[in-house]
């Protein structure tokens, strides 16, 4: 058995501005390691290798969710919210808001969705498309402005106040980290106006009778869910499912964009485009990594080091989603790739599950896209939006050419 004293050390700070421009240095020196490798500066640890990482979120009765998966330890210190019924916490407690959500955001429930999104796509893309080919900011003009047209409605937002969506989210994904770093006390500024408008869009009666949040009430209704739960579950959807969804459009745009031949590719196979999104999800991993914290003292990786109970680690899907110990050429974008396995969505009993409604998103609007514009290339040096657990563009300046 490694003692915690022997086990290796870097002097690294996973959430310094710089690291989050650019994390991959970091990811790979946190692999090469070891399995387990302390992080002094936080009083944490760091599991970045594939299998690690996916035994470590297989694992949940020795890697919990319920102290949290920022930073912060719900055991000894108050979350900035109410935790999450699904995110932060285990089972028995997360085994019905999980069940309940599953059901309405599985792969049959979005059915009903396909042709209005694909619909919304197409009206998107012909407005920009409107005087032929078009120069865009491709963040605002196409990763934001869709799933801010169809996700607020799938869930049954009303018409005023959406604009708080997105810096809500952000600020959730920031206080996952240190909350005394500097993007966290930025969006301390604002965070109890957001979060005020998006606690009030939880209340059943500021839901449309049909979609996502009509559903958890009806759920309620049924037993499944008590009605005190349903507000939350209705505030993990707003949470976790708007920024994520921008981010990973934005990553496969940018992909897209950047992979000489793979634009062309995709008009020629349309049947590719789910897997490329999902390889966008692998190559570039819109979700970061998150923590958890260990029950009992667990052994990680084969050369005897032990995580003693009681502390936090950092799991970071990122840097497995690029371990050249599991994946061939991790570093390309390889639209032909088959990402299976991947852990851009998690893995494990908290594995996303809001991924069908990310992939039917990218999907309807990619489709629309390839339909239309023959080339998409930059058209200017992208810029990064820095976030404590979000890997994110903030501006992708493009051409569409028709
Ligand atoms: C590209 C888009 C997305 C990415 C990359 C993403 C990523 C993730 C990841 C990595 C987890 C696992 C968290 C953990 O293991 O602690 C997760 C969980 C979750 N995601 Fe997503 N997500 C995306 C979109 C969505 C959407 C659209 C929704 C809602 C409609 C959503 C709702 C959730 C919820 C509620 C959880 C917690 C699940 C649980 O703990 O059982 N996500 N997501
Ligand atoms: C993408 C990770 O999933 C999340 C993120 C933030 C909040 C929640 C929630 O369940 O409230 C879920």
């Amino acid at each position: 058995m490694t003692a915690v004293q022997t086990l290796p050390t870097l002097d690294l700070d996973p959430f310094d501005p710089e690291v989050l421009r650019d994390p991959l240095p970091a990811h790979a020196a946190l692999r090469d390691a070891g399995p387990l490798v302390r992080l002094p500066r936080y009083d944490t640890y760091a599991i970045a290798r594939y299998d690690d990482v996916r035994a470590a979120l297989s694992d949940w009765q020795s890697f919990e969710s319920s102290a949290g998966v920022g930073l912060t330890n719900f055991r000894t210190e108050t979350p900035w919210r109410p935790p999450s019924l699904l995110l932060e916490a285990d089972p028995p407690g997360h085994d019905a808001p999980r069940t309940v959500l599953a059901g309405i955001l599985g792969p049959r429930a979005l059915r009903r969705l396909r042709e209005d999104w694909a619909a919304d796509a197409e009206r998107l893309v012909s407005d920009l498309l409107a005087g032929g080919s078009a120069e865009v900011d491709a963040v605002p003009a196409l990763a934001e402005a869709f799933p801010l047209r169809v996700f607020p409605d799938a869930v049954g937002l009303g018409r005023d106040g959406r604009e708080h969506l997105l810096p809500y989210g952000d600020h959730a994904f920031n206080a996952f980290g240190p909350t005394d770093n500097a993007l966290v006390l930025a969006g301390n500024a604002d965070v109890a106006e957001h979060s005020g408008w998006v606690g009030e869009q939880c209340r059943r009666e500021n839901l449309a009778p049909v979609g996502f949040g009509a559903d958890i009430w009806a759920a309620a209704d049924r037993g499944d869910l008590t009605h005190a739960q349903a507000p939350l579950v209705v505030r993990s959807l707003l949470t976790a499912g708007v920024d994520t969804t921008v981010h990973g459009i934005g990553a496969v745009l940018h992909a897209l964009a950047t992979t000489p031949g793979a634009w062309d590719l995709l008009r020629a196979r349309p049947e590719l485009v789910r897997g490329a999104f999902d390889e966008a999800v692998r190559w570039e991993s819109p979700v970061q990594a998150f923590f958890r914290t260990t029950v009992r003292d667990v052994p990680v990786g084969r050369d005897g080091a032990v995580l003693p109970a009681g502390q936090k680690v950092l799991v970071f899907f990122a840097a497995a989603n690029r371990d050249p110990h599991h994946w061939t050429d991790p570093d390309t974008f390889d639209p032909t790739r088959d990402p299976s396995g991947h852990v851009g969505f998690g893995m494990g009993i908290h594995q996303c599950v809001g991924q069908h409604v990310a992939r039917l998103e990218a999907e309807s609007l990619l489709t629309a896209l390839l339909t239309r514009v023959t080339r998409l290339e930059l058209t200017g040096e992208p810029v990064r939006h820095l976030n404590n657990t979000l890997r994110a563009w903030a501006s992708l300046p493009m051409r569409l050419t028709i």
